[in-house]
């Protein structure tokens, strides 16, 4: 509610400014806030399953509304309008299969749908299953300036700053967001309004987001990167989002050469901020790579332009920055975060970015480690990360039990990631303490830091490390690693394989301990990941495990 305050009270210039271009429209502050009124007026009039009731005509008082919807202008509206009708959002994935859906909606105990009218079928069909009703989201009109009509009658006579006299703020629940479950069965997790409001000025502030600012936006909505990140900091900025819908190596490499022709001009949309997960990065070299030399120079010397690329959500292996600043001269900026508390350490936007470390806590934001014996905390050993932030999420919808064993007595979460300090202050994440710290022999060791060298071997261009149970050293070494497709091609031809432990093991000598050389090898053509690009080591390991290799 505060984010939408915040939007509404723009100046009557910024209220014409762009917030979200989709689908080759756009749609200004005043459109948004209008449809969002819109949207809390429809959802007021609505016969609500509330507890064991039906009830109408009443503020939401909680009830948790289901968004889906493409990222598009009315799934932010969607949002909006729940908060301005006391209602808590759950933004809900079109990428889940039923069951998964299911399970969030029922977990969340969801009152009403709110859908775009492309997803009306499949969502009529949940609604039944689910009790909920379906809401469909009233398209909003292109609000291009070039094509300006006059803007809708409800927002003049009301004005965008006059909004319905709103009950819930502060530290009611305004949005719960599901775990990925990399770590176990997706858990909802509870944002207050006051700790949205704190975490978008946390990151405006810390990356300098202004109303200059274009975001190119092609994350899922369902996930802090894409909501928080890179579209509501944005909006509280005044900044433009600028969706694409899926992401698409050429079009982004495209898009970044429109905004930056090679005559040296500037368009006026043209993007200048660009956040992504490391596989995307990953991908987008890999589709430079394969540009023709003028085409090749063009996109590097458009991604030049850009103010700042960011990188987040899973380790950004070293040869991946390093190679993305050869080619568009970015020293990504590398930060930590997570669904309980958002984002908490980054990098620097002025300073020192440096590479295997996420950086330092934001401004009001406290970090701890946790030593395994939990005797204290030692900022220079290896233990647990615990976060104390002015973004900490308030629980787990409906778990009490779980919610407290994660804090720490003295109201510190527990993220569940090893890491360490260096001797200027960054930290290095190890990664999560179940899936990615491997105990071999006597030897806890880190797959994120194998992964990062087992990457500058030529023939890989992915790979995931992790442990296999061992009979006589607990864990041992396993690599999944996916071959670049033109060495294999090459192999192929030759009837030899892309990669033999051998070889792993001859290369690997000169670069890591002997115990860190993995003892298993898979080469796949490509690795199970989720939408945020990362892969479930868990559900990995078990698949392995019964795997005799
Ligand atoms: N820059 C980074 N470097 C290394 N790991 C990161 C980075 N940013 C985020 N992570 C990892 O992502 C995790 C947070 O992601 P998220 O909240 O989506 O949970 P998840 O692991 O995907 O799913 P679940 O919570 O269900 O297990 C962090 O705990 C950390 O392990």
């Amino acid at each position: 509610m505060e984010l939408v305050k915040e939007v509404a009270s723009k100046g009557p210039e910024s209220q014409e400014n762009i917030a979200i271009r989709a689908d080759e429209k756009s749609y200004t502050y005043l459109q948004l806030i209008s449809s969002a009124r819109r949207i809390s007026n429809l959802l007021s009039n609505l016969d609500l399953k509330i507890g064991n009731g039906i009830k109408r005509n009443v503020d939401l008082d909680g009830a948790r509304v289901g968004i889906v919807a493409k990222p598009c202008a009315e799934f932010v509206a969607g949002i909006l309008g729940t908060w301005l009708r006391g209602g808590v959002a759950v933004p809900l994935a079109l990428s889940y299969p039923e069951t998964e859906l299911l399970h969030v909606m029922n977990d969340s105990d969801i009152s009403v749908i709110l859908s775009t009218e492309d997803h009306q079928e499949l969502m009529n069909t949940i609604a039944v299953k689910t009790g909920a009703c379906l809401s469909l989201i009233p398209p909003i009109p292109d609000g291009d300036l070039s094509t300006k009509h006059d803007p809708p009658k409800d927002v003049v006579s009301d004005g965008p700053r006059n909004l319905p006299e709103m009950t819930n703020c502060g530290e009611d629940p305004a949005m719960i967001l599901y775990t990925s479950g990399t770590t176990g069965k997706p858990k909802g997790v509870v944002h207050t309004h006051k700790g949205i409001l704190a975490q978008i000025q946390i990151l405006a502030e810390a990356w300098e987001y202004t109303s200059k600012d274009q975001f190119l936006h092609c994350l899922p909505l369902h996930h802090v990167h894409g909501l928080f990140n890179a579209l509501l900091a944005p909006l509280y900025a005044s900044s433009t989002v600028d969706f694409m819908p899926k992401f698409s190596v050429r079009g982004i490499w495209q898009k970044w050469r429109e905004s930056y022709p090679t005559d040296g001009t500037k368009t006026d949309n043209a993007i200048t901020v660009f956040t992504g997960v490391p596989t995307m990065y990953t991908r987008l070299i890999q589709g430079y790579e394969a540009m023709e030399p003028e085409l090749k120079a063009a996109s590097a010397s458009a991604a030049r332009h850009l103010r700042l690329m960011m990188c987040g959500s899973s380790a950004l292996p070293l040869p991946v920055m390093q190679q993305w600043e050869t080619i568009t001269g970015h020293r990504l900026l590398e930060r930590y975060g997570m669904t309980e508390f958002v984002m908490a350490i980054s990098n620097p936007i002025k300073g020192k970015r440096k590479g295997g470390t996420v950086g330092k806590p934001f401004s009001g934001v406290q970090a701890k480690i946790l030593l395994d014996d939990e005797s204290g905390s030692d900022k220079t050993g290896v233990g647990e990360l615990c976060i104390k932030s002015p973004s900490l999420f308030k629980e787990y919808w409906r778990l009490p039990e779980v919610t407290k064993q994660s804090f720490t007595d003295d109201g510190f979460f527990k993220t569940g990631d090893a890491v360490t300090v260096d001797e200027e202050g960054y930290y290095i994440i190890l990664g999560r303490t179940n899936a990615d710290i491997m105990k071999v022999g006597g030897y806890k060791l880190s797959a994120l830091e194998i992964e990062a060298v087992l990457l500058e071997h030529p023939t890989i261009s992915e790979c995931c490390v992790l442990g296999l149970p061992d009979k006589d050293y607990g864990e041992v070494v396993c690599a999944i690693v996916v071959p670049d497709a033109e060495l294999k091609r090459k192999q192929d031809e030759e009837l030899k394989p892309a990669l033999s432990l051998q070889e792993l093991s001859d290369w690997a000598k000169e670069r890591l301990a002997p115990y860190k050389i993995p003892n298993h090898l898979y080469v796949w053509d490509s690795l199970p990941r989720n939408a945020m690009g990362k892969v479930n080591k868990k559900e990995l390991k078990r698949k392995l495990a019964d795997d005799p290799k």
